[in-house]
């Protein structure tokens, strides 16, 4: 891969030999952020991940944080999430053959059916209003991390499954480039281009699978996802969408 692509325009780029949490600083910038903003780190101290979990960064991993203030109510800004799940999607695809890539509801890339990378959005505002959204995103790149918090889906990393050596900061072009595709689709089309080409990648699409909520398991036809992205399960006692949720296989 010789050639560089642009990067796109109208957006900004930190990078950072270190730092406590991508998403971290990004609140921290929001306040006085002009356009929208990558935010690149080498090392993180203290990574977060979705549900209050740790993310852990072995060295040469890919971390970032998209930070911007798009305005409008937190379920428009949520619908980001599956756009930056499809950019993911597809810069990593520049590496890895695709067809062992996938998009786990709601957010996490599956190689080879382990995660390979998760991401998590965090934002802020009132009355009803986005003032600042974080898309934080993680990348096994080089290395798995060691702990395995979710049996179901091991963690994988793109060196050990494949031999293909990412450079991060060159992952980040052409995610960034991706991206703000996603964002002018959304603009010109709304999310429903969005929202089929994330339903192209998913994984185990029309499968039986099992969703735990924070009110109970609910299994049930993986049917599609609707134009909010929440989970649409068809289960014994008819369809049931799902706002959040954790999904087994
Ligand atoms: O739990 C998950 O699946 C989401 C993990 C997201 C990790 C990334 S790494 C870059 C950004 N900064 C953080 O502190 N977290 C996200």
């Amino acid at each position: 891969m010789s050639t560089e692509p642009p990067w796109p325009e109208r957006y900004g780029r930190v990078v950072l030999d270190s730092v406590d949490s991508t998403n971290a600083e990004a609140a921290r910038m929001a306040p006085e952020l002009d356009y929208p903003t990558w935010i690149l780190a080498h090392e993180q101290a203290a990574p977060r991940g979705r549900r209050g979990n740790r993310w852990s960064m072995p060295p040469g991993n890919f971390a970032a944080t998209l930070v911007m203030r798009p305005g409008g109510v937190p379920g428009w800004a949520a619908l980001r999430g599956f756009m930056a799940g499809v950019a993911l999607f597809e810069a990593l695809a520049l590496y890895v053959d695709r067809t062992r890539l996938s998009l786990k509801w709601p957010n996490d890339v599956l190689l080879d059916q382990g995660k390979v990378a998760g991401i998590l959005l965090e934002s802020a505002g009132k009355g009803g209003q986005v003032d600042w959204l974080a898309i934080g995103i993680g990348v096994n790149l080089t290395a798995a991390p060691t702990e395995i918090r979710d049996a179901a889906f091991p963690p994988v990393s793109v060196a050990e499954q494949t031999d293909i050596r990412i450079d991060p900061e060159q992952l980040l072009v052409r995610l960034a480039g991706f991206y703000a595709t996603q964002e002018d689709i959304l603009t010109q089309l709304g999310f429903e281009p969005i929202r089929e080409s994330w339903l192209r990648h998913a994984a185990r699409l029309g499968e039986i699978i099992t969703a735990r909520t924070s009110q109970g398991e609910v299994i049930g036809r993986f049917e599609t996802i609707d134009d909010a992205g929440q989970l649409v399960l068809e289960t014994e006692d008819g369809p049931k969408l799902i706002p959040a949720a954790e999904i087994y296989f």
